[in-house]
């Protein structure tokens, strides 16, 4: 078996289900793939240095081997500050009004995305397979075969890929998807983010497609592919059955004192719906001022990219909105939104998940969303929550049972809170069963296998998943 080299912006040291801080989805995802496979991780450490020295830190944890680099200020500020969060990520979650556009940026983005090439380039050993991750690192596959790397090599985009008319507005983009053309495989969470990328090289490029996404160009043949990411499911559901676990299940029921309880768990990102989801839940209060009072919604968010002038508007915004329906709202004995600013391990996690009878995940965008799928995994099968999903987030192609919902409307959102909160047990255990054993089925295992199997060029395409019904907006290919 070929090892297998992982490259990703940051590397964060592999944590048990119980220890201390949050993680994200992709920290989460390939820990638990690397700790069943035989190879390194390599990236960004998420430290920063005065100046660049191209010194290699390497640890062992949790039987992953991690090796990363320090970056400088202005390596920080131009690449992940800059081009990753101010450009890519806005743009690639349809948010052209919040996209910027600086030289600076694909300056920064070039030059760090070179200092990885030259860092990793004597780790690379002949029969490895390198596999690239997100945004961050779209050329760096080009710039490593600019360096003799002939190696199988895979790129795996967590996040949605636009429309090809929102994606044209990058000044330069056809330069950056050139550059990732020099991957053997690229990999999209959804076949819809699949269907945006062939379009884009067809029609801007003027690209062969094979019927099986096999793009062609300049003699080569690049596999396109969907493989949607998964949790790990055994791991989660072994925490969600620690004592910590447990604790925090009883510790939050006995607070909310009867009443029923919502959740949320996100980054404090405006990709998230955090605004529209608090409109939401304020329309039911006032819609539904018989049921207000047996309800509060716990939204549990840890800053992130705290450097970037819109995530420092989010929370602004949010905490605004918060003050003004509590304010609106409350009483004496009961506050509707309890709105926390802080990260909790996993295991506790688990303990609120269970302890929630409805979770909100209403993404405007995203790529998957794994909090979905680990609320399904953490329910008491018997007495199970329901899950209620933004039909934007990349997980609603999977996860068919939830009450899927269109996020931007507060009355869907709204009606959705009380059709769940209504739901009688045995349509609830229904839905759950179906969401269950999608989440258990298609696991992170199965991602990690079914993208290394194809990138090693022996295997069928990936099985197609199930689609659900498009919003009335997105059914026009004149989108794409
Ligand atoms: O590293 P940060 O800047 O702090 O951001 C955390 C991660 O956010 C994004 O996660 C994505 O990957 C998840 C797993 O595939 C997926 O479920 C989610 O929808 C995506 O948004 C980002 O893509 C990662 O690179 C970041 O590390
Ligand atoms: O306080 C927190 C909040 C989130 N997470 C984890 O962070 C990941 C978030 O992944 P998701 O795909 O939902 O979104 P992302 O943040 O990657 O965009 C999930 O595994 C969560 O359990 C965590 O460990 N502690």
């Amino acid at each position: 078996m070929s090892r297998l080299i992982v490259v990703s912006n940051r590397v964060s040291v592999p944590q048990a289900m119980g220890a201390a801080g949050a993680q994200g989805g992709l920290a989460v995802a390939l820990s638990s793939a690397l700790r069943e496979h035989r190879g390194i991780w390599f990236g960004w450490s998420g430290k920063e240095i005065e100046t660049f020295t191209g010194h290699l830190d390497m640890q062992r944890n949790c039987d992953v081997t991690t090796v990363t680099i320090d970056l400088e200020p202005q390596d920080i500020d131009e690449y992940y500050n800059g081009y990753a969060n101010r450009t890519l990520w806005p743009l690639f979650h349809y948010r052209i009004d919040l996209t910027e556009y600086d030289r600076s940026f694909d300056e920064g983005y070039e030059r760090v995305n070179e200092r990885f090439a030259d860092s990793l380039l004597p780790l690379i050993e002949p029969d490895d397979l390198v596999w690239v991750h997100d945004y961050h690192l779209l050329p760096l596959g080009a710039m490593l075969r600019d360096k003799g790397v002939t190696n199988r090599m895979g790129l795996f985009l967590h996040i949605p890929w636009p429309p090809t008319r929102l994606f044209v507005s990058l000044p330069n983009h056809e330069q950056l998807v050139a550059s990732m053309l020099h991957y053997d495989l690229i990999g999209f969470q959804t076949e819809e983010w699949l269907d945006s990328f062939i379009h884009y090289v067809k029609k801007e490029m003027g690209l062969r497609v094979t019927d099986d996404c096999a793009i062609e160009y300049e003699g080569r043949q690049i596999l396109a592919r969907a493989f949607p990411i998964g949790i790990d499911f055994d791991e989660f559901t072994e925490g969600a059955r620690s004592q910590e676990a447990l604790e925090a299940h009883d510790r939050l029921k006995s607070s909310v004192r009867g009443r029923k309880m919502l959740i949320g768990v996100d980054r404090l990102d405006y990709s998230k719906g955090l605004g529209e989801r608090f409109d939401s839940f304020g329309r039911f209060l006032t819609d539904n001022p018989g049921m207000a009072k047996d309800v509060v919604l716990l939204q549990i968010a840890p800053p992130s990219r705290e450097d970037v002038a819109s995530y420092q508007q989010i929370r602004q915004d949010l905490e605004q909105k918060t003050g003004h329906i509590n304010g609106a709202h409350a009483d004496v004995a009961w506050v509707p939104i309890r709105y926390v600013n802080q990260g909790y391990p996993r295991s506790e996690l688990a303990g609120f998940y269970r302890a929630a009878n409805i979770a909100l995940v209403t993404p405007l965008r995203d790529g998957m969303n794994l909090v979905a799928k680990e609320y399904v995994a953490a329910q008491d099968p018997e007495d199970p929550g329901v899950l209620i999903l933004s039909q934007f987030a990349g997980a609603a192609h999977q996860l068919t049972d939830a009450l899927l919902v269109n996020p931007h409307s507060t009355e869907e959102v709204s009606e959705a809170i009380k059709r769940a909160l209504q739901m009688p047990l045995e349509e609830r255990r229904r839905r759950h069963q179906a969401l269950l054993a999608a989440v258990r089925d298609q696991d992170v295992v199965l991602w990690r296998e079914q993208f290394v199997t194809v990138l090693q060029g022996d295997a069928p395409p990936a099985p197609p998943q199930a689609e659900p019904p498009r919003a009335p907006d997105e059914s026009s290919s004149e989108l794409l």
